[in-house]
């Protein structure tokens, strides 16, 4: 139990009649990179929701960390260790690279209400650190968002994540918008986390992607596991007929 960083048992999630996460058991251990995959509405979104306390959960079980965990919201999940790349970056335009990192959690020299001063050295600092850390190149720190590509915007997001994910990042289609060198470049920092030793839980729908930075590949279906296997036993075949439902049958354990 201890290498495990996550647990859930019976995860399920209902709105009113939709079935959208049933009876999911999921393990996630300490250093492993999991890729989840499913078709749209297979309930992958939804999984990561409960874990994360976005929303809470119908029943079930998440253990984090070594204990069992009731989040309230969102908060107390990242303030955990639980640290969230969504589709949609929640990054604010108008701001630089470090006070998007520092964003609500910025660092403060003076403590005046609304009239602190912010530490700026600092956050610059830490996110020049930051980028180094997980090997992001963002060629101009004073840049705001606005100005950016795509691609170094997500980088952004990752780099903020990392800074601050102490256990375990999830990261829900990190490169679906992005083009092939953004896409291979935070693809880069998916490879650094992992020689890091830091777990991640990936959703995506490329299958090379997942091959290439997974070592376990975990299908949802119609809310379900339905197959959670090594990636040196399986293929891309495999995985599809286990998404389209033409493979059915008991998720089988990884050793
Ligand atoms: N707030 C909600 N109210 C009602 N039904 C919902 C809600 N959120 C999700 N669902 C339903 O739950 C099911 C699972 O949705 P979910 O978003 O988890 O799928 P997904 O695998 O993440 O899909 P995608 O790849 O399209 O993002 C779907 O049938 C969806 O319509």
């Amino acid at each position: 139990m201890s290498d495990i960083v996550l647990k859930t048992e019976n995860l399920t999630k209902r709105y009113g009649g939709v079935h959208a996460l049933e009876g999911a058991n999921f393990e996630l251990r300490k250093g492993e990179h999991v890729a989840i995959m499913g078709d749209n509405g297979a309930g992958k979104s939804t999984f990561v929701r409960q874990i994360t306390a976005v929303e809470q959960r119908t029943s079930g079980q998440i253990w984090f960390d070594g204990k069992e965990v009731n989040f309230a919201g969102p908060i107390e999940a990242r303030t955990a260790g639980i640290e969230t790349v969504f589709q949609n970056l929640a990054l604010a335009d108008d701001l630089d690279v470090p006070s998007n990192l520092f964003l609500g959690r910025e660092k403060v020299l003076f403590n005046l209400g609304p009239f602190s001063i912010l530490d700026r050295k600092y956050m610059r600092k830490a996110t020049e650190a930051a980028l180094v850390r997980t090997a992001v190149k963002i060629p101009n720190l004073s840049n705001t968002i606005r100005h950016m590509s795509g691609g170094q915007r997500q980088c952004v997001a990752i780099a903020r994540t990392a800074t601050f994910a102490s256990k375990l990042i999830i990261m829900d289609e990190p490169t679906a918008a992005l083009g092939v060198q953004e896409t291979a470049q935070v693809e880069n920092i998916i490879r650094t986390l992992k020689d890091n030793g830091e777990p991640l839980i990936l959703i995506s729908h490329n299958m090379r992607q997942v091959f290439d930075l997974c070592d376990r590949i975990v299908v949802f279906r119609r809310g379900r596991i339905v197959a959670n296997l090594r990636k040196e036993n399986t293929d891309g075949q495999d995985i599809v007929s286990y998404i389209t439902g033409a493979k059915t049958g008991e998720a089988e354990l990884a050793a």
